[in-house]
């Protein structure tokens, strides 16, 4: 008998083989994709297909699952869980001194014309020994408008997440991609209205994307900037969008990938200010992960009324790629949250401090769910 889709992913846990399992923002089928051995596979040019697993230091390689066994999950079934333990980590005083001071040099380097704006972050470390698949199955429940995950190579690790943020999606031509930036608290039935700090440091993403994307993308839109609601957080968006060719796809995502939502702008400079100066190794948060060239079969009718031999299979190319934040990170026994936050010459250390304590809770309360 085959073995059912949480069966599966748990036996192929078990054997230590690769596999990733996610759902798509505001869909209801579930995916695995499962890879039958344990080769690293690094990705070359785009051209290829599979599940990309892409690190923030656009300069390491990137992680392509094979797509040797895909299994569907028609729907997750509902249930509100929502923890009524209070949440919060307890953050040391080191750890909180060391991001005030961390933020302080960003806003230092900014006034002194260095660069515009460079996202900072920082990582939690919780204990738990819940098993994976619960916290994967809390993902579910919880985060239904997010892109959900539980990714797994056994020489790379195990990471999970729930982000609200589209790098690019890709599919007949048509490329769209996002500019997600600034943040507050989600309160019931209250429009919210935005600082001048926060619609600055989203409109410098919005203008960097458009530039990045000149003269590879045509016929460019945007759409209005509006509030969008991820988890307990609002945050600005602008959708924008345009047509490209599948040879520019690589060349797209290098030019996108770090966005200033998680890097900074000039990248250049503000890469190498995150690298040098946050006190750890980001990994795989603020990199990107997805379907990278899914093909889809449909059958085509070249003229109405035709006859069966006017019927010719089309396959297309989809691409759909995710930034990987509100992530963690699973190492035996703990966990590992990433958050960040975007600095502006506007910036307020305390403030920003208290965004990533914010933004710590989508995660911590999936761990809380579980446990
Ligand atoms: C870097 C993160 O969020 C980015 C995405 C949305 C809003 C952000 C902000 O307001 O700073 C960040 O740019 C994170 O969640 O760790």
């Amino acid at each position: 008998m085959p073995l059912d889709f949480f069966d599966k992913i748990d036996s192929h846990l078990e054997k230590e083989l690769p596999f990733v399992a996610y759902r798509k923002p505001n869909e209801e089928s579930v995916k695995a994709i499962f890879q039958n051995d344990d080769g690293l596979l690094h990705l070359n040019d785009y051209s290829e297909t599979g599940f990309v697993f892409a690190p923030f230091d656009s300069d390491a390689p990137a992680i392509l699952l094979r797509l040797d066994e895909v299994l569907h999950l028609d729907a997750f079934p509902d249930k509100t869980n929502s923890p009524s333990k209070n949440i919060g980590e307890e953050p040391g005083e080191e750890q909180h001194a060391f991001h005030l001071d961390l933020v302080k040099k960003g806003i230092a380097d900014i006034k002194a014309g260095k660069f515009d704006k460079v996202v900072l972050s920082r990582s939690i470390t919780v204990k738990t020994d819940t098993a994976p698949l619960s916290l994967f199955q809390a993902l579910l429940h919880q985060y239904k408008t997010a892109f959900c995950y539980l990714w797994y190579h056994p020489k790379v690790g195990m990471w999970l997440g729930a982000t609200p943020e589209i790098l690019l999606t890709f599919h007949n031509r048509k490329l769209t991609t996002m500019s997600l930036a600034g943040t507050q608290d989600y309160t019931d039935n209250v429009n919210p209205t935005w600082g001048n700090k926060e619609l600055e440091e989203q409109q410098l993403v919005t203008n960097y994307i458009l530039k990045a994307l000149e003269g590879k993308v045509s016929n460019l839109e945007r759409t209005p900037t509006e509030s969008v609601k991820a988890g307990a957080l609002m945050h600005l968006r602008t959708k924008i969008s345009g047509n490209a060719t599948q040879e520019n796809l690589g060349a797209i995502i290098n030019a996108l990938h770090p966005t200033p939502a998680v890097c900074g702008m000039p990248k250049g400079e503000t890469k190498a200010f995150i690298l040098r100066e946050e006190n750890y190794d980001r990994e795989f948060y603020t990199g990107f992960l997805g379907e990278l060239n899914f093909k889809t079969e449909r059958n085509r009718n070249t003229r109405p009324g035709n006859t069966e031999n006017n019927v010719y299979r089309s396959i297309s190319k989809n691409t759909t790629l995710f930034v990987n934040l509100r992530c963690m990170q699973r190492i035996n026994d703990t966990i590992q949250i990433y958050v960040g936050g975007g600095i502006t010459k506007d910036s307020d250390p305390e403030k920003e401090w208290g965004e990533t304590v914010a933004k710590s809770k989508t995660m911590l309360k999936v761990i809380l769910a579980t446990e």
